[in-house]
């Protein structure tokens, strides 16, 4: 049984549909051959009725053979046929099994190479992804003890109300606010909806905790949560709206600009090029897997234009953006600075559209944030270098500046060069902070939307901070020798992270080249940190160790 959509499943019935009636055109043309050889033949009349003998115990000999690799065939079709389904994200290796299945009609040696394939496939399988992704979270690496997070450690607290305040906002809230549940939480923690658990849990170390067991409620709700209201979020250069929910959780939606399989354009500059949205829920589950969790929750989402946007919003400038195309879809393109018109307008096929859903971040008037401008920021101009791309010793003037002088502040901007230069993304001119925590903290890995746009090239230069500092981590290092490993391979732990994702359903959220790509940066940043280590004495000028109490590291 098929587990996705009805597209993908008549893809694979197409698939193995072709696969049979290869084979029996094969089939058909031997014995097509077979009679014209008959035909010619030129032997006396004797010889013949005994060679006709002998060819007819040869030709039924044949057939019994033939139809036993039939059956062995079509068995083989059919246990494949449930694999390929499973893995229709997999072109590459959809495209082995067809090839090795044609080869094994003609020759029987060639069905060995057919079962190695299968048995690849086999283990290559979503069950088999999953228990890799599984491991991997289960993995000493993923589980280090932490520092114990003191009450001034958490982001929020809760604070009791009195009696007449709650209830006055409560009716307050109800009263004005159409299409929004009434509030029912308190300050019991089994009474706060999803989000506010996310942002309770939001601390000075991390976006939420591994194994968060608030995790797939709250992004279950961003995927299908009713949408009451949809306005433009102000700030950034591309059109994105906040949604919110009955329950007052708010989700940032990025629609989508292209499709997934589409590189980026080679001569649009990094900041010209369009966001992706598949690129913000992939960053999600990769900075994830890396052990990171510095990215708020993101999951795909499919919105209907008029339902959850036009028809909901508040925003007077976004209404008079939307129009119906010369086809009949349904698109906006609202206002911002960059691609807000006519020309680029977001569109509905022809009424539903894809975004992301980025969980929000608590409002800033609860939680402030400082946003930092990354030393390594290229210069965005079409002619000018970055001080970075031309000084040598640039590091080291870095190393001397606050807050890069001291803490982790360094190395945690190391670790989004590594994030970044995996998923191929040159847009990470600030990054930010809460300011509630100072220096001291992690930095919030927002904004992604112009990664994953090639999968065809490396661009070396992201890997400057790390490249010029040799300065890394021990957790994030040995966590990246993890996943070169083939028992966690990142490209697979990926598929099968992604795979949860509802948009699958439409089509992998990640192409498999995107996915390879992957795996090979993740070689290159290995190497140079290797390189790093040859040119330094001690280990301890590159490593910098965050995990000396976990024992056997
Ligand atoms: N999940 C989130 N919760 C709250 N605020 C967010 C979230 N994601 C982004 N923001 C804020 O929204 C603003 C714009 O977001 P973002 O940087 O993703 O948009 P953008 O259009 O891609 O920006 P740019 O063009 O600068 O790359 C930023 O100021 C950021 O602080
Ligand atoms: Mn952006």
């Amino acid at each position: 049984m098929c587990r996705f959509d009805h597209e993908s499943s008549r893809r694979c019935e197409v698939f193995s549909g072709l696969f049979i009636c290869r084979y029996v055109v094969n089939v058909g043309a031997c014995l097509h051959e077979r009679r014209s050889c008959r035909s010619v033949s030129g032997l006396p009349c004797t010889m013949r009725v005994c060679t006709r003998r002998r060819s007819r115990m040869f030709r039924l000999w044949l057939l019994i053979v033939f139809l036993s690799l039939h059956l062995l065939v079509v068995s083989l079709v059919l246990s494949i046929y449930h694999t390929s389904c499973e893995l229709h994200s997999n072109p590459d290796i959809q495209t082995s099994i067809s090839f090795s299945v044609q080869t094994t009609s003609t020759s029987t040696s060639k069905m060995a190479t057919l079962g190695s394939v299968t048995q690849e496939v086999e283990m290559d399988s979503a069950a088999d992804a999953f228990a890799k992704l599984e491991a991997l979270f289960s993995h000493p690496l993923y589980n280090l003890p932490t520092p114990p997070v003191s009450d001034g450690d958490w982001l929020l607290k809760v604070r009791t109300k009195k009696k007449e305040e709650e209830h006055s906002t409560q009716q307050w809230l109800s009263a004005n606010e159409d299409g929004y549940d009434p509030i029912v939480w308190n300050a019991s923690a089994e009474t706060h909806p999803p989000w506010l658990r996310f942002h309770l849990g939001i601390s000075r170390w991390q976006m939420y905790q591994h194994k968060d067991p608030n995790l797939s409620a709250l992004t279950q709700q961003l995927a299908s949560h009713r949408i009451v209201s949809a306005v433009q979020k102000s700030g950034g250069t591309q059109l994105k709206l906040v949604m919110s929910f009955p329950n007052y959780g708010q989700a940032l939606f990025k629609p989508m600009k292209q499709e997934r399989h589409e590189e980026t354009n080679v001569n649009l500059y990094y900041f010209s090029d369009f966001e992706r949205h598949n690129a913000e829920i992939a960053a999600f589950h990769l900075d994830r897997i890396l052990g990171f969790r510095r990215v708020p929750p993101v999951v795909g989402r499919l919105i209907h234009v008029i339902k959850e946007i036009k028809d909901i919003t508040t925003d007077h400038k976004l209404a008079t953006t939307f129009f119906t195309s010369p086809v009949g879809n349904a698109c906006f393109y609202g206002q911002c600075s960059y691609y807000c018109s006519t020309e680029h307008a977001i569109c509905g096929r022809p009424l539903k559209i894809e975004g992301s859903m980025a969980a929000m971040l608590p409002d800033l008037s609860l939680a402030s944030r400082r946003s930092w401008r990354s030393p390594w920021r290229r210069s965005y101009s079409r002619t000018k270098l970055a001080l970075w791309e031309t000084e040598s010793n640039y590091c080291d003037a870095v190393k001397k500046i606050p807050p890069y002088d001291r803490g982790t502040r360094l190395v945690d901007l190391i670790d989004l060069s590594i994030l970044d230069f995996l998923m191929s993304n040159m847009d990470r001119h600030h990054y930010e902070t809460f300011e509630k925590f100072g220096n001291s903290t992690f930095l919030i890995h927002l904004d992604n939307g112009r990664a994953f746009g090639r999968h065809s090239k490396d661009e070396p230069s992201i890997l400057a901070p790390l490249v010029q500092c040799c300065r890394v981590r021990r957790s994030t290092l040995l966590r990246l020798r993890l996943l070169s490993l083939p028992s966690y391979r990142l490209s697979d732990v990926m598929r099968a992270s992604l795979s949860q994702d509802p948009l699958v359903a439409v089509a992998p959220l990640l192409t498999e080249p995107h996915l390879s790509a992957l795996d090979r940066r993740l070689e290159t940043v290995i190497q140079t940190i290797q390189d790093c280590l040859q040119q330094h004495q001690h280990h301890s000028d590159v490593i910098y160790d965050d995990i000396t109490d976990y024992l056997g590291a």
